[in-house]
């Protein structure tokens, strides 16, 4: 991973304000952050799957670093993020969550509800979450390789 993150962004259209708002906060930090929208437009109507998976295939093909999805709940988009191969996407709206996705878990997908959480709560937890690395030598990183292993082999 680079240093500067390189973020895919994506909403439903519940989440699509959100996903406007954090868009510009990302390319407000070009040395943090760059970003890659991959819909929906104002007017999309996109099934949230749709989005979410164009996302997360992104970060699998390791064409980005991390994605950042938005739908009404966070959940739909994070179910279908999961779909992925190799993707790790959770739903998180406080601040250990966030701080636990990824240096446990090493979530490459954020996701979020814009009917969850307020806009100002989501762009600290943002803020927040571009600081964390995952350690690959941290103690979390051969629970994380049990994932791995059931992906590439069926069993674990
Ligand atoms: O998880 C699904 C999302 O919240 C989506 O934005 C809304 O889905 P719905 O219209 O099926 O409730």
């Amino acid at each position: 991973m680079t240093d500067t993150l390189r973020i895919v962004i994506g909403s439903d259209d519940a989440g699509f304000d959100y996903k406007e708002i954090l868009k510009k906060d990302l390319e407000a930090n070009p040395g943090v952050a760059s970003v890659v929208d991959v819909g929906v437009d104002a007017d999309g109507h996109t099934a949230y799957p749709r989005v979410a998976i164009a996302a997360a295939e992104l970060v699998a093909k390791g064409e980005a670093d991390r994605a950042l999805i938005f739908c009404g709940t966070g959940l739909g988009v994070a179910i279908s993020a999961n779909k992925v191969a190799g993707i790790r996407a959770v739903t998180a709206h406080d601040s250990f969550s966030v701080e636990r996705a990824v240096l446990s878990n090493n979530a490459q997908v954020l996701t979020m509800g814009q009917r969850v959480i307020g806009i100002e709560l989501a762009r600290r937890l943002v803020r927040e979450w571009l600081t964390y690395r995952f350690d690959e030598s941290s103690a979390s990183a051969e629970k994380v390789a049990v994932l791995s292993e059931y992906e590439a082999t069926g069993s674990c």
